[in-house]
């Protein structure tokens, strides 16, 4: 079991926290906010509780008010801060000055390069990048992003130390904004919100077309996968008509600049490209928790189905 630090204890920190402890570790979390630090066991027994698990975890997670004090023993250090690059380099310079010489230091950033939030360290070997999803005990990818520095052994210790607690560790083999599924997602995104800009269809049926089609496949069937299944040369031609018609901005859509002018925020304001009650956001909120909780329960028996075929296989082999 190791020692491992998390710092920021917001949304991400608390729930990463969340999962190496139940995972057997020993876990300190860093936050400058006090309230944030004192209310953390409590949300990871929150959490807990409503999974099923053993609410004892949360005793291995540590609040520690003091940065140098939190990394002091460490050998795994997962930074989940603020999304703001000088906040991030400043965290990093702080936390190599004061951890043991073999800990692995990691950013949860969501879009910043890694090799520009650790350009600024001693040692850039022992630096990586690793993001998780939202929740984190319910989403199981974490990307292992590595820069041109990161030596391979801390890509393989880092991806062994994810696949351990029960996560599936990809590795990101360029370092490049937005990594691999935060692309993937933004590109969407980006020909959702241009399908309502050029008043093609409105934002609520954007909605209903991605998840009554493919998004309906989705979690069995990637693109690749989906481009082999239909034939590549299907894709060539349907590439060839589509993707000139596709949105190609390089930057932000204007009706997107446009929403956040009027102060028309989204959920927290009531209205985004959408409009939203309490209650609505409160039921979409718990759909969200209800699905991720479904597609985990599908995958441990799928899990486990797989495991009794091999068990059976074996026998056969071995009968026969
Ligand atoms: N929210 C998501 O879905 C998501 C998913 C993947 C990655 N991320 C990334 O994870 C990071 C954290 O996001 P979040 O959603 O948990 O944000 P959050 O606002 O919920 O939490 C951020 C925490 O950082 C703390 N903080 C502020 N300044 C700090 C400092 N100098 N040192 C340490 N802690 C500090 C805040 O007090 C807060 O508790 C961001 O980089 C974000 O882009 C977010």
């Amino acid at each position: 079991m190791m020692q491992v630090t998390v710092i920021g204890a917001g949304l991400m920190g608390h729930g990463l926290a969340q999962v190496f402890a139940a995972g057997g570790h020993a876990v300190s979390v860093y936050d400058p906010h006090q309230p944030s630090l004192d209310s953390l066991r409590d949300r990871i027994r929150a959490n807990l509780r409503d999974l099923g698990e053993d609410e004892s975890a949360a005793d291995r997670a540590t609040p520690v008010a003091d940065l140098a004090e939190a990394v002091r023993n460490a050998d795994f250090i997962v930074e989940a801060a603020l999304e703001d690059l000088p906040v991030k380099q400043d965290l990093f310079a702080r936390i190599e000055a004061a951890c043991p010489a073999h800990a692995i230091l990691a950013s949860n950033t969501s879009v910043i390069p890694i090799t520009r939030i650790m350009e600024g360290l001693r040692d850039r070997t022992r630096a990586l990048g690793t993001h998780w999803w939202n929740p984190p005990f319910l989403v199981p990818l974490v990307e292992v992003i590595g820069t041109e520095w990161t030596a391979p052994e801390v890509i393989e210790r880092t991806m062994e130390l994810h696949r351990a607690l029960g996560k599936i560790p990809v590795h990101v083999k360029r370092d490049v904004p937005g990594f691999v599924g935060n692309r993937l997602q933004h590109a969407l995104w980006r020909e959702a919100i241009s399908l309502v800009e050029n008043d093609i269809c409105d934002a609520e049926t954007v909605d209903l077309v991605v998840k009554n089609s493919f998004g309906r496949r989705l979690g069995v069937l990637g693109p690749i996968e989906n481009a082999d299944l239909v034939g590549t040369d299907l894709t060539l031609a349907i590439h060839r008509t589509v993707l000139p018609a596709v949105e190609s901005r390089p930057g932000p859509s204007p009706l997107l600049e446009k929403l956040v002018q009027e102060g028309r925020l989204g959920f927290k304001s009531g209205e985004g490209f959408r409009r939203w009650t309490p209650e609505q956001q409160a039921a979409l909120r718990r759909d969200i928790v209800t699905t991720l909780k479904q597609a985990r329960t599908n995958d441990a028996a799928r899990t486990k189905n797989a495991e009794g075929r091999d068990d059976h296989e074996g026998e056969a082999s071995g009968s026969g």
